[in-house]
């Protein structure tokens, strides 16, 4: 991974105009030129695992980055010592920009904020087709969340021997939504491979809420798994990895990575923005030009009912959407 040394080169002096105004900003490095780049793997109470060329390393965030947060899959500069060695412990001292940020709120009335996972351009949401029966609301919402963070859904059906995926199939193909559909018992064959080819280049954020076959599909796709978490666990000194943080695993040949997170019961959405949502939706976002201010999309003021009605785009589609953005209001049973 790239360092920054004495002999940084233009590209570590970004010209970019400021939030406000147009005067150039550059990339101030006064005290920390000789950090490395690390990329966050886990984090622990406070201790983060990153990787650091390829080795482990345990650092805490620097003071003066105040309270920000450090999430899973955040790129990092990193200083101090950067050996790997067992008890050293080095210090981030910034964090760089993201280019998604995955969040959930604990429930729908909770505007507290948690980052799961920084960075991901794929979400996949595990889902069994039976034993425990699929919750569609819980995979709308999920859906919601990837929307809202610009991060491309994808849907897991696990345990097809089980049931047939058709029932949910018929309800997210319309959506656009792309799915694959897999088997414990292929799990060593086409099933994986079906996963692995969507996998392939990304940095893929895995949910689903306990004993979809999370893991089971995990140990599938990364091999090394057990030793991945077993050097975590020597950093963290736990005896399994626990479930209050994501942990990010390299696909094999380096073609990508897999965020497992801690099983998700619900998804709050508080945060969520109608308006970011419907970018998700290209077929109908022109139609919300003439929408009345912060319009919620599904209200008697909003357009899209005549400008679908017009012919501009499939009703079935702003059927989809309005029952996605039903979901951030909770009901029993999410
Ligand atoms: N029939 C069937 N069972 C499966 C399949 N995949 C996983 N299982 C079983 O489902 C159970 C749960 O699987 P896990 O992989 O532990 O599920 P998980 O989502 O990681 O669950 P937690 O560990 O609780 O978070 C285990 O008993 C698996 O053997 C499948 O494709 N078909
Ligand atoms: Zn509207």
């Amino acid at each position: 991974m790239r360092r920054y040394g004495k002999d940084a080169d233009e590209e570590d002096v970004r010209v970019r105009p400021g939030r406000r105004g147009s005067r150039p900003r550059t990339r101030i490095r006064p005290k920390h030129e000789d950090a490395a780049e690390g990329f966050v793997l886990t984090v622990d109470r406070g201790r983060i695992t990153c990787l650091v060329d390829d080795r482990q390393v345990t650092a805490m965030k620097a003071r003066e980055l105040g309270r920000k947060g450090i999430a899973v899959g955040d790129r990092v500069d990193i200083v101090g010592d950067l050996s790997g060695a067992k008890d050293t412990l080095a210090r981030i001292v910034r964090v760089q920009e993201r280019s998604s940020v995955l969040r959930r709120t604990a429930d729908d009335d909770d505007p507290f904020e948690r980052v799961v996972v920084a960075n991901a351009d794929q979400l996949a949401i595990v889902t069994a087709l039976a034993d425990p029966e699929p919750r569609p609301r819980l995979i709308d919402r999920c859906l919601v969340a990837a929307y809202d963070a610009g991060i491309t859904p994808l849907l897991v059906l696990t345990k097809a021997d089980l049931a047939s995926a058709e029932p949910l199939l018929a309800s997210y193909i319309p959506l656009g939504v792309e799915c694959v559909v897999t088997r414990h018992d292929e799990l060593d064959g086409a099933a994986a491979e079906r996963v692995r080819e969507r996998l392939a280049g990304r940095i893929t954020a895995l949910v689903g809420h306990s004993g979809v076959g999370k893991t089971t599909l995990v140990n599938a796709l990364v091999p090394e798994r057990a030793r991945a978490t077993g050097m975590v666990n020597a950093v963290t000194g736990r005896g399994r990895h626990t479930t209050t943080s994501a942990l990010a695993l390299p696909l094999p040949d380096g073609e990508g990575w897999v965020i497992d997170t801690p099983g998700v019961r619900s998804f709050g959405l508080h945060h969520v923005n109608p308006a970011r949502v419907i970018h998700a939706f290209p077929d109908l976002e022109p139609g919300t030009a003439e929408c009345p201010r912060a319009c919620s999309h599904d209200e008697p003021d909003c357009v899209l009912d005549a400008w679908v009605e017009a012919g501009n785009a499939d009703p079935a589609r702003l059927y989809s959407l309005r029952r996605l953005l039903a979901t951030r209001e909770r009901r029993e049973g999410d």
